[in-house]
């Protein structure tokens, strides 16, 4: 079995109880009883998202049939804080600059997201627990080595998130094809939290409203918007540009 899945009823409560990072639990359909009840409830106290499945795509999830009817999928590497990002900008006297990802669900797009983030001196990655990629194996290859270095939180509720940073100084630029101002004629001069929306439904209104600017990269051609990754790095190098303008350092 692969080191990303652990299986079984007692395997997984205790992965609950010692607080490891699980991104997501599988339960076979109709299984409900005894020990089940103990992990419908510590997932719920935990805030992990239980999908219930035919006994087969836990025997495929697990690579066995001795899952006791529940498989996790763990987090192949640790999460992070967001305060320890917070301070991490603190110590290197550089306004924050953190990237929030509104449901992003390709694991190549976190992967080259977190690549670019790396380079571009990015303080942290917050992703939402619910509807998006996790720290999977396969955001880590994506990522080419960057996840071990570029911090990722992963919170219940982004919206909430942005509401609490924004005590903390934070300026929210979501970013949308549609949006009305054109990025180039943002200064980035602020403590930043770049907003990247989903592959699927871009930015999702309520997130959108608690933007402080919304920019959009102009697009001249035929297609309606850019890769979740491209716009992010795009605009990552923005910012990095604005920052360090050619010979200043
Ligand atoms: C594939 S796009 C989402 C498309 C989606 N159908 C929509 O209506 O927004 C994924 C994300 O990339 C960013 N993005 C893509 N193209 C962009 C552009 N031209 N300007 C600004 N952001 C863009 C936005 O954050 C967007 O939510």
């Amino acid at each position: 079995m692969s080191e990303e899945w652990i299986s079984g009823k007692n395997p997984v409560l205790e992965a609950m109880r010692s607080g490891r990072s699980i991104n997501k639990i599988w339960v076979a359909e109709g299984a409900s009883k005894g020990q089940m009840k103990q992990v419908y409830q510590l997932a719920k106290e935990n805030g992990i998202i239980i999908q219930q499945a035919p006994r087969k795509k836990l025997d495929e999830l697990s690579n066995s049939q001795h899952h006791q009817g529940v498989v996790a999928s763990v987090a192949a590497y640790q999460y992070a804080n967001i305060e320890d990002m917070l301070e991490a900008a603190a110590r290197k006297k550089e306004d924050p600059f953190i990237i929030l990802l509104d449901e992003i669900a390709d694991p190549h797009n976190l992967g080259s997201i977190l690549r670019t983030a790396d380079a571009a001196g990015v303080h942290g990655v917050i992703i939402p627990k619910r509807r998006a990629v996790g720290l999977t194996q396969t955001v880590a290859k994506a990522s080419t080595g960057a996840i071990e270095h570029v911090p990722v939180a992963r919170v219940t509720n982004i919206a909430r998130t942005m509401d609490e940073l924004k005590k903390q100084g934070l300026w929210f630029v979501g970013t949308d094809a549609s949006a009305d101002d054109d990025f180039r004629s943002w200064s980035a001069d602020m403590p930043i939290g770049l907003v990247i929306g989903s592959e699927g439904k871009g930015v999702s209104r309520l997130v959108k409203e608690k933007c402080d600017i919304l920019l959009n990269i102009p697009m001249v051609g035929k297609v309606t918007s850019l890769n979740a990754s491209v716009a992010a790095s795009l605009l990552m190098y923005e910012v990095y540009r604005k920052r360090h303008p050619l010979g200043s350092e």
